[in-house]
């Protein structure tokens, strides 16, 4: 069982309408160094989708089945969600979660790796949460679990289910946000991405080459963030002689805009003006496997000595 009376799901957010994207927008740059060009590119991508994200659907579905999950094994406990950048904000649920009488919490995360935008901001998330909320409820955040199955499962038969559409010399090419160079605990994040595209590469298509890139840069020209992105990537595999490409987005867990957005609009464009034939595979999103990973770390999570007062 569990010695935590709540699990709470956290995400990044997202805008739900044309008027929300503009203050969302404001939300996630605040003290950042993001040009305003790159902010109005970004404000159009959403209004490419009616100004709707589908990251806070995609939440509601993950908390349903994470719910239905626990339900079917007995763990009789809460499931809360709070965001990062937009609502329902993570400081809302956290008073909401005192209001209930809650005391301990475990926090599962839409991210499943180490560094500083994946993890260590989270946990500044959660800390300035509990700030705002006096008497709020212990938080700890489950540990990242980017090399459990129940995550790198789905993106093996995802990525076995987009090299069916496409011949068979197909290069599997996987993708996670670029951070700046500079970022704490960048080394950790990509050592990780590495090791679980390995480990997706090796059951999905053994022997066949594959590369790790990266997506969704947005600092000014002069940080370095990391390389390559995957449009230039098309254009090097491309002048390799590489015709067809399998994207895997490994460094997310569902179908946020930056996924139907750099990948299904921004990459498969350019794959189609290089002639390349191009499948994107899915993400874990509401998978009953990525599910139950969240009740696996949360049940396996040892008790913390505060909890035993
Ligand atoms: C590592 C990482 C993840 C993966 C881990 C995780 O999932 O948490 C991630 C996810 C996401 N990033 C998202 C959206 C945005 N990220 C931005 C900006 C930034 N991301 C960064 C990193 C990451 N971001 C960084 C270093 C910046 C620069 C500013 C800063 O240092 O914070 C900007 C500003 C505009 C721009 O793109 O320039 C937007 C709009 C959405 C929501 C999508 C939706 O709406 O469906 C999601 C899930
Ligand atoms: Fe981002």
């Amino acid at each position: 069982m569990t010695s935590y009376d709540a699990l709470l799901l956290i995400s990044f957010g997202g805008p739900e309408g044309p008027d929300d994207v503009i203050p969302f927008l404001q939300n996630v740059t605040r003290g950042r160094d993001i040009p305003r060009e790159r902010l109005e590119e970004v404000g159009e991508h959403y209004y490419l989708f009616g100004g709707v994200s589908p990251i806070n659907r995609l939440c509601r579905e993950l908390k349903a089945a994470i719910e239905a999950d626990l339900a079917a094994h007995g763990v009789d406990v809460p499931v809360y969600w709070g965001n990062r950048h937009w609502t329902p904000y993570l400081a809302d649920t956290v008073r909401r979660m005192k209001d209930d009488g809650i005391r301990r919490a475990a926090a599962f995360v839409t991210s499943a790796y180490s560094g500083y935008s994946t993890n260590d901001q989270y946990l500044e998330d959660i800390a300035r949460a509990r700030e705002e909320v006096p008497g709020a409820p212990e938080i700890d955040k489950l540990p990242v679990y980017w090399d459990r199955p129940g995550f790198l499962d789905p993106f093996t038969d995802a990525a076995i289910s987009a090299l069916r559409e496409l011949p068979d010399d197909a290069r599997l090419v996987f993708t996670a946000h670029s951070v700046p160079l500079a970022q704490p605990n960048r080394e950790a994040y990509v050592a990780e991405l590495e090791e679980a595209a390995r480990r997706v590469a090796a059951k999905a298509a053994p022997g066949r080459p594959w590369d790790l890139v990266y997506q969704s840069r947005s600092g000014p020209p002069s940080q370095p963030w990391l390389e390559p992105q995957i449009t230039d990537h098309l254009d090097a595999l491309h002048a390799a002689g590489v015709r067809a490409v399998a994207a895997v987005p490994i460094g997310f867990v569902s179908d946020h805009m930056e996924v139907k957005f750099d990948l299904d609009v921004e990459a498969a464009d350019r794959a189609a003006e290089l002639g390349m034939a191009f499948a994107r595979a899915g993400t874990p999103g509401s998978d009953p496997r990525f599910a139950a990973l969240a009740r696996e770390l949360l049940t396996e999570q040892p008790p913390t000595e505060r909890g035993n007062a």
